[in-house]
């Protein structure tokens, strides 16, 4: 028989402390919705009263499976429970859980509360039994409580019992700071159990000011604590919190928790992990953290020769779990580390089928690592990759030529006499036997300029006669520049990641001494991967 273990989600509260978060009533909304599908326990929905947001939040709060959670702060000093409006405000929003936070640190109660330690015991008392009285599930967040237990165990340990016998559900042992290593707060967890507080009554909750909220989080588990809790990405005050997109697949895949433990995400909820991860980030309108554990876009990335001519034999060679089981891809990109096993993958990847002795693989593979000597990088660009190859095996179509380009930068009074810049583009290219001109500017619909590259992506996509179609629904969504060493020079690198109208993102390299030339070479690559990737016949 499993134990269970909780997962509480403080996404919405300690993850909104984040520096730079804020997050609207309808992004509060779809991130609880992901949360409950997950399978997460409680969703700790903020702090109602602190703020407006928070307070129409829990007005507007979703039905969910889990369990909702008002968060708060014990009574203030001068009040009882009963008066104070911070602690009413609280329970106004009539969630079935209400969690708590007092201090469990006596340098805390004296220097930031300014109380005597026996009035904060007794505030602790009496806001938690306020809450059950109405019929609440209570949670206590012991605040600062590992700095507290070194400090003084007594007073800490009193702390936590105050808010147990007055009922509450779970006391959740904080480490505030973020500075407690795993092997203390293991330590100092199975000394709160030894001395009286069940296990199954515990919480964790670390921040990840060493690195270490996941791996403290677990040293609780083992010692014996029986709530997790954590955020989505890590989100949280300062360094973070733990990340419960970490915990959750090591919960459920690594032993010993997956034979002795059960929690209320199955292993079908499990493949929406990434998902739910790029939700936060796309909310967030981060880039995903390419090398998070799980769910990053590299965490099942192949890249070093050796590592891809195994996996294709055997995934799990380099492989510690599936990527499948959280919804992740396996990807063996192409560059100066890759062998042919990474070569060969790629092409079948993109459908290009060669037979494995074709002397042309071998003649690929060194123009790759001579061009990523000159500053490419094909493992970030796997667009050029694909033509390159295509080039060298003949399958890439003659679709257009460019005969010229010019692009200048202007900068002019305008009519309200204010300074203004302005980039004009103008591209020559060569259609079977026509030719087309193009003009384009950098102005955008509200008349910012959009610079020079802008103006020279609009010029060569405004009129490609009959290839027109296909790329009409193309954008550039980002692009990366970035000065590097190409063979003894300097050069610039320009990647570009595009995006149509089907939500197809590609991303293409140019290199050059000049920013100009080596973002045209990037634009032309990504418009020539459309074409090719739409079957478009050459005209
Ligand atoms: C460890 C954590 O992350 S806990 C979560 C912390 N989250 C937040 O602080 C975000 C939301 N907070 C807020 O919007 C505001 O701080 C409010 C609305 C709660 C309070 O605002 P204000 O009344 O203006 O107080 P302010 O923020 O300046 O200071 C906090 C007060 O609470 C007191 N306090 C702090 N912790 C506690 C506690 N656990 N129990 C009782 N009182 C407390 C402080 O002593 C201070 O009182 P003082 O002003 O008399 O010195
Ligand atoms: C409660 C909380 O967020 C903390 O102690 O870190």
């Amino acid at each position: 028989m499993k134990e269970r273990l909780y997962l509480y989600d403080t996404t919405l509260r300690d993850g909104q402390q984040t520096q730079g978060v804020q997050f609207s009533v309808a992004e509060k909304i779809q991130i609880a919705r992901t949360l409950d599908d997950l399978g997460i326990d409680y969703i700790e929905g903020g702090w109602p009263g602190a703020n407006p947001t928070d307070s129409d939040f829990f007005d507007a709060r979703p039905q969910t499976r889990a369990t909702f959670t008002a968060f708060g702060m014990t009574r203030r000093a001068g009040r009882s429970a009963e008066n104070d409006d911070v602690l009413a405000a609280v329970l106004n929003a009539q969630t079935p859980a209400v969690c708590l936070v007092g201090k469990a640190h006596d340098f805390h109660v004296t220097t930031a509360l300014g109380q005597s330690l026996e009035e904060n015991l007794e505030a602790i008392r009496s806001s938690v039994a306020h809450a059950v009285s109405r019929g609440r599930e209570a949670l206590f967040d012991a605040e600062h409580f590992f700095d507290g237990w070194k400090a003084n165990p007594d007073y800490a340990l009193s702390c936590l019992r105050a808010a147990f016998d007055a009922g509450a559900r779970w006391i959740v042992l904080c480490d505030t700071n973020g500075g407690t290593l795993p092997a203390e707060i293991g330590r100092i967890t199975a000394e709160v159990i030894a001395a009286g507080i069940p296990g199954d009554r515990l919480g964790i909750h670390c921040h990840d000011d060493t690195g270490n909220a996941v791996a403290g989080t677990l040293a609780a588990v083992d010692a014996g604590a029986r709530q997790i809790q954590g955020t989505l990405n890590g989100l949280g005050e300062r360094c973070g919190n733990a990340n419960l997109t970490t915990l959750i697949p090591t919960l459920l895949l690594k032993e010993p928790y997956a034979s002795r433990f059960e929690t209320g995400v199955t292993h079908d909820a499990l493949r929406g992990l990434t998902r739910a991860s790029r939700m936060l980030d796309d909310i967030l309108n981060r880039v995903p953290l390419r090398s998070a554990p799980y769910v990053g876009a590299s965490a099942f990335v192949h890249k070093a020769g050796l590592h891809a001519s195994a996996i294709l034999k055997d995934p799990s060679t380099y492989e510690h779990v599936d990527p499948a089981l959280v919804g992740n891809q396996r990807l063996i990109p192409m560059s100066n580390q890759a062998g042919l096993s990474n070569l060969r993958a790629r092409l079948a990847a993109a459908g290009i089928e060669v037979a494995p002795d074709d002397p042309r693989l071998g003649q690929i593979l060194r123009q790759i690592k001579e061009r990523e000597d000159q500053g490419y990088a094909y493992d970030g660009a796997q667009a050029s990759f694909e033509l390159l190859a295509r080039r060298a095996l003949g399958l890439l179509p003659d679709y257009f030529e460019v005969k010229r380009y010019r692009v200048t930068v202007e900068r002019r009074k305008n009519k309200y006499n204010q300074m203004v810049t302005l980039s004009e583009a103008v591209v020559v290219v060569k259609i079977g036997d026509e030719k087309m001109l193009s003009v384009s500017e950098s102005l955008d619909e509200t008349g910012s300029d959009r610079g020079p590259v802008n103006a020279l992506a609009k010029a060569l996509a405004k009129d490609l006669g009959p290839y027109q179609a296909s790329i009409d629904d193309m954008k550039l969504v980002d692009f990366k520049v970035r000065i590097t060493q190409g063979g003894t020079e300097a050069v610039t690198r320009v990647i570009i990641d595009s995006e149509d109208g089907a939500g197809q993102r590609w991303s293409t390299v140019g290199v050059s001494a000049n920013i100009v030339d080596a973002s045209f070479e990037a634009l032309v690559e990504a418009i020539l991967w459309k074409l090719v990737r739409d079957g478009v016949a050459p005209a």
